[in-house]
């Protein structure tokens, strides 16, 4: 995962370039995209020894020997490999599977999150996860888990991941920045103190600080990058880019499973004229259905072309401008000698259709299929031990209370992520509260999975749609525990129940049955299936959310980020409702 270039090779770069030894690879009669200047120099010829281009140029009479392999582009145009400089990949695909549908589509690095398996398991999980990743015919580098260092304990009261942990992260080769920081977290005054000290390591090492700056804008946003900040994934329209671009933050923009910001923003952001060497594309998440149907960073990229952004600056924003961010453009994010020979060869500038994938001078996939066999992932035994709750009755989801008549707050959905405090009142019978299923009113909890006693808050959510049975999840964003909703207690239960006994994953159970599942039993974020099987249980459990009456347009998605703390406004966590506009937690009963 680490860049490193060894003697022998820069001595054999040098003799390849100047024609005294033979490459191991020529990629004659392609039209190069120059990154760095923005041109397209016509019909080259591209020599890589070991990983590493030695010469791209005017065809020459380079030597061949017996092992040189020979490719023709056939005029075609060799851009860098691109790069995913912000996602989740620790969350539902095991890296062998990942690996298996993003490397074909052209995406040759990822800077991947890694806050799931630290959630679960702690520094042992981080490495345990970035493990797997080593050896892998894709490119990995991770960012340290600052979410599981804010948010998410040990199920005892002690952090998933402390201080020094995470330090000691930073010094890792592999680990390239520390991961999203809120700014609630950094900005407001009860915050970890650590925070600042893990802040204050990543810049002595030279490490980037990334971002999370959903809505702060003026003097909170200044101040999130006077504290050392240097990008943000969070802007949802031009002038949101355009005010992290002037604050010299990178503007990452976003177009995956989670948020599809290119429609909105491109357009106006084209208008604008902007210099855009620090906007990036990134994903921050694609999951196994989209993965399969559209691609990865190919698909964005072209989707930003086809909305209009030059195909030289959206190639830019997916390459060199990641590069440079991660500090990593001495190795990666262009065509030139002595850089990585990470490449892609497609049909023309605004067809990014992967063709030849060229990884660390391997050709690893052509035209959508992978020609290598990605490392076979391997989890230790206690990866696969994340779900630490005794099976659950009916009655942990009961809200008993003494008065006749109970006021609750509840949490109403605006959108698939967004949501705002209600205040309902809700009728009780036999000295609890209940649900009566006429006003689109169900209950919601989350139960601590990570090693304590398996306790857990219940609360409230209205406009989900939901008119029978029970979902529930092992994974969630933030603290990452086990999240439940539904119109029966009984099937709640039941769907928690199993999520203990599969050790992990998504469940929708429906008058005592198991309707739809997806096991996910490493870390209880990860699946040990194939992508498509995967992305399969994904559409089965939406059909069957649907025909349960859900109308929500990503109800897994709005099932995950119930606990999702730094969106507004009423979030649940496993010790109750938070307030994440005030930061801070509120009561049940209003
Ligand atoms: N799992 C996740 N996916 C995308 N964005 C996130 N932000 C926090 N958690 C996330």
């Amino acid at each position: 995962m680490s860049m490193e270039l060894k003697a022998d090779l820069i001595k054999r770069l040098g003799r390849v370039c100047l024609g005294k030894e033979p490459a191991d690879l020529i990629i004659d009669n392609c039209d190069v995209l120059n990154v760095y200047t923005g041109e397209i120099l016509e019909n080259r010829q591209l020599l890589i020894a070991g990983d590493r281009i030695a010469y791209v140029g005017p065809k020459l009479d380079f030597p061949e020997g017996p092992d040189t392999g020979l490719i023709d582009a056939g005029g075609q145009l060799l851009i860098p490999g691109l790069i995913d400089g912000h996602i989740h990949m620790d969350s539902f695909l095991n890296p062998e599977e990942f690996v298996a549908l993003s490397l074909p589509r052209g995406t040759t690095t990822i800077i991947t999150e890694c806050y799931f398996p630290s959630n679960a398991m702690g520094i042992r999980g981080v490495t345990a996860f970035i493990g797997q990743l080593k050896n892998q015919p894709q490119r990995f580098f991770a960012t340290a888990p600052t979410i599981s260092y804010l948010c998410s304990d040990n199920g005892n009261g002690s952090p998933a991941i402390n201080e020094s942990e995470m330090i000691r992260l930073l010094q890792l080769p592999e680990i390239v920045g520390t991961g999203e920081i809120y700014w609630s977290n950094l900005l407001n005054t009860g915050s970890k103190e650590g925070l600042i000290n893990i802040i204050e390591a990543a810049v002595s090492l030279g490490k980037t600080l990334e971002g999370h700056g959903a809505g702060a804008k003026n003097q909170r946003l200044a101040a999130m990058a006077a504290q050392g900040i240097d990008s943000c994934h969070e802007p949802i329209t031009a002038e949101e880019v355009r005010e992290r671009l002037r604050l010299g933050l990178f503007a990452m923009i976003r177009e995956g499973s989670i948020r599809r910001e290119l429609e909105t923003v491109i357009g106006p952001l084209v208008e604008m004229g902007l210099a855009l060497r620090r906007a990036i594309l990134v994903s921050d998440g694609v999951w196994p259905v989209e993965l399969l149907r559209q691609g990865h960073m190919d698909y964005i990229v072209q989707k930003a072309v086809d909305l209009g952004l030059n195909p030289v600056t959206a190639i830019q924003m997916a390459t060199i401008n990641v590069a440079e961010h991660f500090h990593l453009e001495s190795h990666l994010g262009g065509i030139a000698p002595g850089k990585c020979a990470d490449m892609v060869i497609v049909p023309d500038i605004k067809t990014i259709k992967p063709g030849l994938v060229i990884c660390r001078g391997k050709v690893v996939a052509r035209d959508g299929k992978m020609l290598v066999n990605p490392v076979k992932t391997s989890f230790p035994a206690n990866a696969y031990q994340c779900i630490n709750i005794n099976p659950v009755e009916p009655d942990f989801f009961r809200v008993p209370v003494s008065s006749p008549a109970a006021r609750v707050r509840a949490i109403e959905l605006i959108s698939t992520i967004l949501n705002r405090e209600t205040i309902l009142d809700l009728p009780v019978v036999n000295g609890e509260i209940t649900i009566t299923g006429s006003d689109d009113v169900i209950k919601a909890a989350v139960i601590n999975r990570h090693g304590g006693n398996g306790g857990g808050c219940t609360g409230f959510i209205k406009g989900f749609g939901l008119k029978r049975g029970a979902l529930a999840s092992s994974y969630s964003f933030g603290e990452g525990n086990l999240v439940v909703i539904g119109a029966d207690d009984s099937d709640m239960a039941a769907a928690v129940n199993r999520i203990r006994r599969l050790r992990g994953g998504i469940v929708y159970c429906c008058r005592g049955r198991i309707m739809e599942e997806l096991p996910l039993p490493i870390f209880g974020y990860t699946s040990e299936m194939a992508g498509p099987e995967a992305a399969a249980s994904f559409t089965a459990l939406e059909k069957a959310l649907r025909e349960a009456g859900c109308r929500i347009d990503n109800p897994l998605l709005t099932l995950f980020t119930l606990t999702f703390t730094a969106i507004p406004s009423l979030r649940l966590l496993s010790g109750g409702y938070w307030l994440s506009r005030e930061n801070r937690t509120a009561d049940v009963l209003a």
